[in-house]
């Protein structure tokens, strides 16, 4: 593909598009869920999200050369049918793992303080061990949580510490899912969650999911909800998103628009991957750092310390989950536009930066205090 002058068609929810594509080409944003084979028709390179199925029935007879989702899951994507075509292909992995991370310590702070416990008295089982749940894991770990993993793929490949899911879920407090979705290969992990297991779930547990939401048999978690609602459900992610089952949203202390990653850090973060991989996929120098993108990204949020302040109350002055579910659940009100407000109340997300982008001032946190904000991802020195 010429490196110059390139026709490139993008979603138009993608951050950062003429800062990092523009000095390339020219760039036509479209809603994600409405690209068609015939917007492509003179495209070299096609940029997506998670909304766009990306397969032979959208590329064929396109000159698209190179595809570029900025996300870290590619469930959506033909990716055999990119490569037996040759055509280029990245990801973003990771990109947005920590929002996902801190979304979920974020949701897990909410609900200790509603239910008066400690995270550090409850073990919490981490079901697919890789970018976002190693981090879970890591921040976890560092604020003195007991954790237990599952893991079948990265277990088969030699590694220790995992547990079966089986043995995972009869030993949990809190379940949390980050396992890609895959319907096929050795550990698929669709329906990972359905009738049969969702039983040895433990009286009281929470169960969050903010990976895919056909990781979960959304019917099933209905129906043995229905009978088990000592068990706190936490949803970012729904079967059939767009739309969302009004009953099981009903059901969930807390429930979003599958946002668990929609820090602005991690969007940028994720279009820069995919101008990172197509640079070098052209043998191109890139043009632009990460750190000018990300510092264009607006101002560093600054939270005031008095020195009352708890943990939870740090965090949730950065990400309040509360917010987010209020927002979703007026979503729900009109059945007939529910979709569409799904898909705006993603495209209108308000900023949201991670952690590490924010500056503590006002009175120092106590040596304990720092010690778990530092866990979380703070920089409080
Ligand atoms: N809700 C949201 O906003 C977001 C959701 N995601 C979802 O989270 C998923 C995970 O993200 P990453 O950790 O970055 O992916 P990753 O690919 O780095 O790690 C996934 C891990 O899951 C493990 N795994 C695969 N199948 C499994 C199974 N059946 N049971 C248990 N473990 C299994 C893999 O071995 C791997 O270690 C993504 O694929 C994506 O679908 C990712 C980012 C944001
Ligand atoms: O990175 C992923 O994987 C995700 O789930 C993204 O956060 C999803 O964002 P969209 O691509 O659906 O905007």
């Amino acid at each position: 593909m010429k490196p110059s002058r390139l026709n490139i068609v993008a979603d138009e929810n993608i951050p950062a598009l003429a800062r990092l594509f523009g000095h390339l080409g020219e760039i036509h944003t479209l809603p994600g869920r409405t690209i068609q084979n015939s917007d492509l028709q003179h495209a070299d390179m096609l940029l997506v999200r998670s909304v766009t199925r990306v397969d032979p029935q959208l590329l064929e007879n396109t000159p698209v050369r190179f595809v570029g989702t900025a996300t870290i899951g590619t469930d959506h994507i033909d990716t055999d049918w990119l490569q037996a075509h040759s055509i280029g292909f990245s990801s973003a992995p990771g990109c947005n793992a920590d929002a996902v991370a801190e979304y979920v310590i974020s949701n897990l702070l909410l609900v200790a303080a509603e239910q008066g416990f400690k995270l550090t008295e409850r073990v919490v089982g981490i079901v697919g061990v890789g970018n976002v749940g190693r981090r879970l894991q890591q921040r976890l770990t560092d604020l003195g949580v007991t954790l237990v993993l599952n893991d079948p793929p990265r277990a088969a490949a030699g590694e220790t510490g995992f547990i079966a899911l089986s043995a995972l879920l009869a030993q949990a407090d809190i379940i949390c899912l980050h396992t890609p979705l895959t319907k096929t290969g050795d550990h698929p992990s669709f329906h990972l969650l359905n009738a049969d297991n969702l039983e040895h779930i433990k009286p009281g547990a929470v169960l969050l999911n903010a990976g895919r939401g056909p990781v979960i048999d959304n019917k099933a978690l209905l129906n043995w909800h229905r009978g088990r609602s000592d068990v706190t459900l936490l949803l970012d992610v729904w079967e059939e998103e767009p739309v969302v089952d009004s009953q099981l949203a009903q059901r969930v202390r807390i429930g979003t628009p599958h946002i668990a990653g929609y820090s602005l850090d991690g969007k940028i973060r994720g279009t820069w991957m995919l101008y990172r991989a197509f640079c070098q996929q052209q043998g191109i120098a890139p043009a632009i750092e990460l750190a000018d993108c990300l510092a264009s990204a607006g101002s560093a949020p600054d939270i005031q310390l008095d020195g009352s302040e708890t943990l939870t109350d740090i965090v949730h002055a950065i990400y309040q989950p509360e917010a987010d579910f209020q927002r979703f659940m007026d979503s729900l009100v009109d059945t007939d536009l529910q979709p569409q407000a799904f898909d705006l109340l993603r495209k209108n997300y308000p900023v949201r930066r991670e952690f590490v982008a924010a500056t503590l001032s006002g009175v120092k946190p106590s040596p304990e205090l720092a010690k778990q904000l530092t866990a979380v991802g703070f920089c409080p020195d």
